[in-house]
């Protein structure tokens, strides 16, 4: 800070360049009321280098030329800088403070509609704004703004809420003006009220001379509607330097009019009507203010005093002008208020009631979604139950394949029963037909059953029985069929075979069984069969012929002395010829 003033101190020097841009951005602020014609030197020593400056800086600047512009008066040029701002900057805590200086122009403008509108907008984000400086900004914005509105409890309590959050590097001083400033408004000051007193104490020592003008001046109007005049001129007299210093325009106009006034009270009308017509002199087109009304009511009043009729006329008429505007202007700020209010009114019933659509919507949803559940869930049952129906109708048919394999079964040796025998054999000789095959049908009957089973049980009459079959298949093909037609007797169909192997098989099955031992009580014991044979060569395809004449050679077997083969045709009669001969004479 010293390098500046020093650097500024010397003017026939060239100004080193900044080193530091952002800090000395942030010093500058932070003199604005404090030194403000050191802010305003420090201002136009960055000028030169803005365009060198950093996208932040850059817009950190154009901020505090806005500032400047409008405490010179001149809200017009600041008004575009401030909407770029906001718009453009991206940058959080600019975009906040630029946000309450555009409320303070809309306000000075009398643009009360959009101030208000602008400032419910930055109070509905101010929960949001965790920033302590951005904060503070925001509600000594916003307590001023509402007060412009008459709002004198909100206005305090916004100033309240801003002295509860002083940031770092910030006094209680802006808050307690805020709060007298608020008051003394809402008419609930006087001269004596600690809340003014206080508010001068803490802004003269935080060193805010401005701030501490606006309460000295305030402090001189109490004590003019007070009829304490005397008091009213030895504090205008006191404060004259430091409004002189720091010339800010407001307070310029007001210390004259107060002055003014007081002389008015005192009796000194020259000096009255001096001050008055300064006042009027230094104020601007189109200013509304109501230190100019009060600076028409000082001449109206001294010259209707001294007879002047014509000239106390014409202040008068100047005055009824700017006192209706005046009326005016507080009957627009609270329409605007009112209208602002409104429209905050609506917006929160169309929130509330988007907010309810949403919770319809969420609503639809879930119920889409649990409704999506609950057919996933009814999917997912069908399929449980179509796996099940499936499930139990395979049982079901095999079941039913069970069943039908056992009806084709025999109980106790597990081949085919004598109607399953038939049945294939018939359908086995009829596909043979029709490719003129060759099958031989071989007659079992074990001799002498009955006396095993009178002998040893009939138990172990099961056993011979299974154990024939066992014999049996191991000289049989997949493709020949195996059947039991009652009691001991078996019967088998070997397919493409020739007459020939038919005989060696029958005579292998014969011989096996012959030779087989069957243990019964600790003994063992011996059996045999008599078999007969048929072929399709001389019996031909047909099931009832190819039988019968197994039938009979089985029983020339049994005749000619049992445990032997015997072939059909003349087979037949030469083993019933060798009638004592164990096998047939052709094997
Ligand atoms: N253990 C047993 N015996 C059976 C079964 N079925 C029939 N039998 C018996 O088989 C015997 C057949 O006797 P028969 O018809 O007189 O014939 P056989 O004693 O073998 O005399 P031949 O045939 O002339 O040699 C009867 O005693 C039946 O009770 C069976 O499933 N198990």
């Amino acid at each position: 800070m010293a390098v500046v003033c020093c650097a500024l101190a010397q003017p026939g020097y060239a100004t080193p360049p900044i080193a530091n841009p952002a800090k000395f951005l942030d010093q500058a602020e932070s003199l604005r009321l404090q030194d403000h014609s050191q802010f305003v030197r420090m201002l136009e020593q960055i000028q030169p280098e803005a365009d060198a400056l950093s996208e932040s800086d850059q817009w950190h600047l154009r901020y505090l030329d806005a500032w400047e512009a409008i405490y010179e008066g001149g809200s017009a040029k600041s008004e575009p800088q401030l909407h770029q701002i906001i718009d453009r900057s991206g940058d959080p805590a600019l975009i906040a403070k630029a946000s309450s200086l555009l409320l303070k122009i809309l306000s000075t403008n009398r643009r009360y509609e959009e101030a208000f509108a602008l400032a419910n907008h930055l109070a509905s984000i101010l929960p949001e704004i965790k920033d302590p400086s951005i904060r503070f900004t925001l509600l000594t914005y916003l307590s001023q703004t509402v007060d412009l509105a008459d709002q004198t409890d909100l206005a305090v309590q916004y100033a309240r809420m801003a002295e509860d959050a002083i940031p770092p590097g910030e006094t209680a001083c802006r808050p307690l003006m805020l709060q007298a400033a608020a008051l003394n408004n809402g008419k609930r000051l006087k001269s004596a009220s600690p809340e003014l007193r206080k508010a001068i104490d803490v802004c003269t020592n935080a060193r805010q001379p401005v701030v501490t003008n606006a309460m000295w001046l305030i402090l001189i109007d109490l004590y003019l509607d007070e009829n304490q005049s005397g008091k009213a001129m030895a504090l205008l007299d006191q404060i004259s330097p430091a409004i002189q210093t720091a010339h800010y325009y407001d307070h310029m106009l007001s210390f004259q009019v107060r002055r003014a006034q007081a002389y008015l009270q005192l009796g000194n009308d020259d000096e009255a009507k001096k001050s008055a017509l300064s006042a009027l002199a230094m104020s601007q087109p189109g200013d509304l203010s109501e230190q100019l009304m009060d600076a028409y009511q000082v001449l109206y009043q001294i010259e209707k005093k001294q007879g002047h009729t014509a000239a106390a006329l014409a202040y008068y008429e100047h005055y009824a002008a700017l006192d209706k505007s005046h009326v005016d202007d507080v009957r627009a700020r609270a329409l605007a208020y009112d209208m602002a209010e409104q429209q905050l009114l609506v917006q929160k019933m169309q929130a509330d009631s988007l907010s309810k659509q949403n919770r319809i919507l969420k609503l639809r949803d879930d119920l889409t979604s649990k409704a999506v559940e609950t057919s996933r869930l009814y999917i997912a049952l069908l399929l449980v139950v179509l796996v099940s129906v499936v499930f139990w109708l395979f049982r079901l048919k095999r079941s039913q394949l069970r069943f039908k394999q056992l009806s084709c079964l025999d109980g106790l040796t597990s081949i085919s029963n004598h109607q399953h025998f038939l049945g294939e054999a018939e359908r086995l000789l009829q596909s043979l037909v029709k490719r003129q095959g060759t099958a031989c049908l071989i007659a079992i009957d074990l001799d002498h059953f009955k006396q095993i089973n009178d002998a040893h049980g009939h138990a172990l009459g099961d056993i011979v029985l299974k154990r024939t079959v066992v014999i049996c298949r191991q000289h049989l093909r997949s493709t020949d069929l195996f059947g039991r037609l009652g009691g001991e007797e078996f019967c088998i169909l070997l397919i493409d075979c020739q007459r020939e192997r038919g005989m060696a098989i029958a005579e292998r099955i014969r011989v096996v069984i012959e030779a087989t031992l069957v243990d019964a009580e600790g003994a063992s014991i011996s059996f045999s069969a008599s078999l007969g044979l048929a072929c399709t060569d001389a019996s031909g395809y047909d099931l009832q012929r190819l039988s019968k004449d197994a039938d009979t050679a089985l029983y020339s077997a049994k005749r000619t002395g049992r445990n032997r083969l015997v072939a059909s045709g003349e087979q037949v009669d030469q083993a019933e010829a060798q009638q004592t001969g164990k096998r047939a004479s052709m094997l």
